[in-house]
């Protein structure tokens, strides 16, 4: 929902990896659990640390592709697995139209579905989640961004003033 983002809302490292635990003390009640589906790409790291404080051991992947950037277009899955889901956790990074969501229930409709963040389009398809943010806000993952040098306030407020 990219062209309507009028927010940002950045995630560190420290914030995610919290974010994400919470997260796993939720699971914890709704497990145990054969085994974790996480949902390439974003679901790789929030899987890792759910694994890791479920003491899960087998993970699997469904690969899915819907984003350009902040453009959603076609989701196209790249990798899908059988079964119908009983036992299974699938993790995703997050739930934003719901349209991944969708697609990765109707593939594993018995499995228990959690992402760590949720946009309110997407929040009914998901069984858990840790935050939700409003739906014209962009979520910044800290794999997607970096540090910059940021211009103090009175020099940048300097450069927009019009002088007489
Ligand atoms: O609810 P939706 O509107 O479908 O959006 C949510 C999906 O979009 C992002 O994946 P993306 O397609 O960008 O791929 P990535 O995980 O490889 O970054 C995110 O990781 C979710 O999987
Ligand atoms: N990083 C990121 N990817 C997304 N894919 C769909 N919505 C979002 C978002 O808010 N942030
Ligand atoms: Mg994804």
């Amino acid at each position: 929902m990219s062209e309507t983002s009028r927010r940002y809302y950045p995630v560190s490292w420290e914030q995610l990896h919290r974010d994400a635990k919470a997260l796993a003390w939720r699971l914890a009640e709704s497990g145990p659990f054969k085994g974790i589906v996480a949902i390439t790409r974003g679901g790789l790291v929030p899987a890792h640390i759910i694994a890791r404080e479920l003491d899960i051991r087998v993970i699997d992947t469904i690969c899915i592709s819907s984003y350009d950037e902040e453009t959603q277009g076609d989701a196209s899955v790249l990798k899908s697995v059988g079964g119908d889901g009983t036992g299974w956790l699938i993790i995703d990074d997050l739930v934003d139209t719901g349209k991944t969501g969708r697609i990765v229930r109707e593939m594993l409709p018995k499995a228990h579905f959690a992402t760590v963040y949720a946009k309110p389009a997407g929040r009914p398809v998901v069984d858990t989640f840790v935050t939700e943010v409003s739906q014209d806000t962009w979520i910044l993952f800290p794999w997607d961004t970096e540090p910059q040098y940021a211009k103090p306030i009175a020099k940048a407020r300097a450069g927009e003033t019009v002088v007489p």
